[in-house]
């Protein structure tokens, strides 16, 4: 396994290689970026894994300074795991200048959701996005990369930025890999205590409730749903949460769904904080 730290050491090693598979990611690896590596393996002649915690994509009151950031452990997972590059710029090989020009994605899909409660998150996800695209498969025709789907927002956003600018990369989505008890498996899972760890499978809970609930709905969901969901947000509350949304979505556009739509269509999705911990996750109805 090799390690760039530059673009030009990335490109150099990736030089002789026709189709790149890629994964980013901001490090802490677990069992869910394993997955989306084993994956990429199949699909690439070479697989590339980031490892970058973008500044960008994080509001002055998060947890930027604190995410874990576990190098050494990061590279034994990925070597045996069997990723050939991992790509680990410093903040300032990735933005040597004060990166002003960004991406601004679709306010209808970017600005709800994650967005509305991370105001500015998508601009600063596809803006790295974009530039770790630039960096792995400039020179290439062709390539893949790969993103999880329990960020299932982001996966639609990249998906668009993509397609509108006709990038020759395909995206793989990857399942949501999850602990034995069904809780998403996530890199911030880690700031959780003991008795927060065992509430935190309630996250997904609630959204199979709500996603149960909706079915039983049937034709009269769009006038049922607003009850369906305020009844899941405050059976959270009621446990200690403190939920930033739960709610069904059309898997489409993840605008609210309307008469006719079917449980095929829909995906619910949520996000809440427990402690300090902030835990999101989705299923696709
Ligand atoms: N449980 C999971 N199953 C599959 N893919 C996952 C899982 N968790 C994260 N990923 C994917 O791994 C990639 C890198 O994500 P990231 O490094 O932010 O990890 P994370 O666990 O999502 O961390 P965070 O706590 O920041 O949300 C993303 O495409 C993300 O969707
Ligand atoms: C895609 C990503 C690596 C961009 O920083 C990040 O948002 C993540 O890890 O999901
Ligand atoms: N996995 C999403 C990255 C973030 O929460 O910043």
């Amino acid at each position: 396994m090799e390690i760039a730290r530059t673009i030009p050491e990335l490109r150099q090693l990736l030089a002789a290689h026709a189709k790149p598979a890629f994964v980013p990611t901001m490090g802490n690896l677990h069992d869910g970026h394993l997955a989306l590596v084993k994956q990429a393996r199949l699909l690439g002649d070479a697989t590339v894994v980031s490892i970058f915690v973008n500044r960008l994509q994080f509001l002055p009151h998060e947890d930027f300074d604190s995410y874990p950031r576990t190098w050494d452990a990061d590279c034994a997972k990925l070597q045996a795991a069997g990723c050939d590059i991992v790509f680990a710029p410093r903040e300032t090989d990735l933005y040597p200048e004060p990166q002003t020009f960004k991406m601004h994605p679709d306010p209808a899909l970017a600005d709800i959701l994650e967005g509305q409660f991370r105001p500015g998150f998508f601009t600063g996800v596809s803006t790295v996005v974009m530039k770790l695209f630039s960096a792995v498969f400039s020179g290439h025709a062709a390539g893949v990369a790969l993103f999880g789907q329990k960020d299932y927002q982001q996966l639609m956003v990249i998906r668009q930025m993509v397609r509108q600018f006709t990038l020759p990369i395909e995206i793989v989505g990857g399942p949501t890999c999850r602990a034995p008890d069904g809780l998403a498996l996530s890199s911030r899972n880690g700031y959780l205590n003991e008795t927060e760890r065992v509430e935190a499978v309630q996250l997904s809970l609630a959204l199979r409730t709500l996603a149960s609930d909706a079915l039983a709905a049937a034709n009269a969901l769009p006038a049922q749903l607003p009850g369906l969901e305020q009844r899941a947000l405050q059976a959270l509350a009621a446990r200690g949460w403190r939920p930033d949304y739960l709610t069904l979505r059309r898997r489409a556009d993840l605008q609210a769904p309307q008469a006719g739509d079917t449980g095929q269509s829909l995906v619910v999705l949520g996000a809440a904080r427990l402690g300090t911990t902030r835990l999101i996750d989705n299923f696709e109805v």
